[in-house]
């Protein structure tokens, strides 16, 4: 709720930045630059290992000054502290919203309905740890006394995207000696792929879903039961040794066929896209051990605290919501680009784009009016060299505002070879150039003074200005990535905040899910479908006929 109940493009902080901006009109970065010497180093700030350049944006003080009263004005600090209290500001589900206890320390209170929840975290960590290490040592065992030496996580969105994010980031941590899978699709060719080459003897299946009835994840749960208990040549009595369940719902896993002691449990107010760090990261657990995992959930806790706490000035979550804020309002940015200078966060920005477009892809407020304000970017991007060979072009000369996120690290990982290691050196050197480049630019000026032909010098102009931030850290350890994601985490929720949007529900991913359970009998046995559009009549017509079912 904005002050007082006004819209947030009526209050007059709004009005401020729409003049400031005005007043801004097309400033390049050069001239903030030159103005100022001490902006490369003035515009940063140290939060945990992760060092933060947001120098490079299309900002003055006065700028950052507007924005943070914008935050007071809509009362970001009031609800990011009703969220820690585990206040039920989703709303729109009538839920708390507290990934944050998920890594509270063992002492913390934090309280749900009045009960604190902190000690049942920690038992459900606990008992992950003593499966995960039951695992890695080799002790638990399938239905035929063989140790489990491949482990297949069955999930969809955020029971998918989280673990197999995270398990490629920590990579270098994990134990290369197992085999590590992540299903997701509910096309065969998913669970087809990833378990061709297994024994099933050896084979565990972790069954990821909040609410365990996602048709996708039942459906390939199913098919993994049906070639496991095929494989084996067993029966039922063989489940209980290959799988077990992550999820909020007990009673949909005992119906699935899977003992309840072989579940782990969270809660309903850990939204999916912030569950990776209950007990859906079971699998990430697994890999890298409970100690690892641990210290992946402190430092997730560091940002947590950092952003509680930490004055608006240097608050980082709250810095980055507002830059989004600033370019989707008064630049028509569309679209935001994460760009990560490291091969293992080759899933960091997948995993972003749910956590991002799923939390704040709203047009509607709080109290259900519509919003006549941008809110959630397209958020989208790659490991950062290969892109400058594919999509760089659009960014440098193209006709889009594109702000970008560059996240490297100063070490390459612990285990890379010299040789390799040598390498990263030249991938930093690119890190660093391409902010460079979009900040700065090249001048016509400059490109004549290369002799280029007269003709070429606007091909070969680069306008710059390009508003970039940079994340720096030592390495990308357990703790780094737990600090990132959660930097991530809570910049959604300013933005949110900001938009007086419920970050929080994804009601808009429920249609389609209604329409398929319609089109598939239609699809399978040509049932029903009157119902169904002109257009999509057609092609359903056009798919039978082509399947030889018409
Ligand atoms: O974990 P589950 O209940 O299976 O849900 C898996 C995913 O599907 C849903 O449709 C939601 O859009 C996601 O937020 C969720 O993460």
């Amino acid at each position: 709720m904005t002050n007082a109940g006004t819209r947030l493009n009526q209050l007059p902080e709004w009005a401020a930045l729409g003049k400031h901006r005005e007043q801004l009109g097309d400033t390049h970065l050069r001239e903030l630059f030159a103005a100022d010497p001490e902006r490369g180093t003035g515009y940063t700030l140290r939060v945990g290992d992760l060092y933060l350049d947001y120098s490079k944006h299309l900002v003055t003080d006065e700028t950052l000054a507007l924005l943070r009263d914008l935050a007071t004005a809509t009362g970001v600090a009031g609800l990011r502290d009703a969220m820690f209290r585990g206040e039920k500001i989703n709303t729109t589900e009538g839920r708390a919203v507290l990934h944050t206890a998920l890594r509270a320390p063992r002492e913390a209170v934090v309280e749900v309905d009045g009960v604190n929840v902190v000690p049942e975290v920690h038992a459900v960590l606990d008992r992950m740890a003593g499966f995960a290490d039951r695992v890695r040592a080799g002790e638990w065992t399938g239905h035929t006394g063989k140790p489990i030496k491949n482990i297949v996580n069955i999930g969809i969105g955020g029971s998918d995207l989280g673990p197999a994010m995270a398990f490629e980031a920590l990579r270098s941590y994990t134990r290369r000696d197992l085999v590590f899978r992540f299903v997701s699709n509910v096309d065969g060719a998913d669970l087809h792929e990833a378990v061709r080459d297994l024994d099933p003897a050896e084979t565990l299946f972790i069954v990821a879903s909040k609410t365990f009835t996602t048709i996708e994840t039942i459906t390939n749960a199913t098919s993994a039961r049906d070639w496991l208990l095929a494989g084996l040549g067993a029966g039922q009595e063989a489940v209980a040794k290959h799988f077990v369940a992550l999820s909020t719902n007990a009673a949909k896993v005992e119906d699935f066929g899977i003992d309840t002691a072989n579940m782990f449990e969270f809660w309903d107010w850990v939204g999916g896209r912030y569950s990776y760090d209950s007990a859906i990261g079971l699998s990430l657990m697994i890999a890298i051990g409970p100690d690892r995992f641990r210290e992946m959930l402190d430092g997730f806790h560091l940002v947590d605290e950092h952003f509680r706490t930490a004055p608006p000035e240097a608050n980082a979550p709250l810095l980055l919501g507002l830059l989004g804020i600033w370019y989707g309002a008064f630049f028509d940015a569309q679209s935001h680009a994460v760009l990560p200078y490291s091969h293992y966060l080759s899933k960091f920005t997948a995993y972003l784009q749910q956590l991002d477009m799923e939390s704040n892809g709203k047009s509607v407020d709080r109290d259900g009016k519509p919003v006549d304000w941008q809110t959630g970017p397209v958020v989208w991007g790659t490991p950062g060299t290969n892109g400058q060979h594919a999509y760089y072009q659009l960014i440098h000369q193209g006709t889009k505002v594109i702000p970008a996120d560059f996240i490297g690290f100063a070490e390459p990982v612990a285990d890379l070879p010299a040789g390799l290691a040598a390498q990263h050196d030249l991938l930093m050197a690119n890190f660093f150039a391409q902010t460079q480049a979009l900040a700065f630019g090249k001048t016509p000026e400059e490109v004549r003074a290369e002799g280029v032909a007269e003709e070429l010098v606007p091909h070969k102009t680069f306008q710059g200005n390009h508003p970039t931030t940079t994340i720096l850290a030592d390495a990308l350890t357990p703790s780094v990535l737990g600090q990132l994601i959660a930097l991530y985490e809570h910049k959604v929720f300013v933005q949110g905040a900001v938009w007086n949007i419920d970050s929080f529900d994804q009601w808009g991913v429920e249609l389609g899910k209604v329409l398929a359970k319609r089109i598939e009998p239609v699809l399978t046995r040509g049932e029903g479908g009157a119902e169904l559009d002109p257009s999509t009549a057609g092609l359903v017509a056009a798919y039978r006929s082509l399947r030889g079912r018409s």
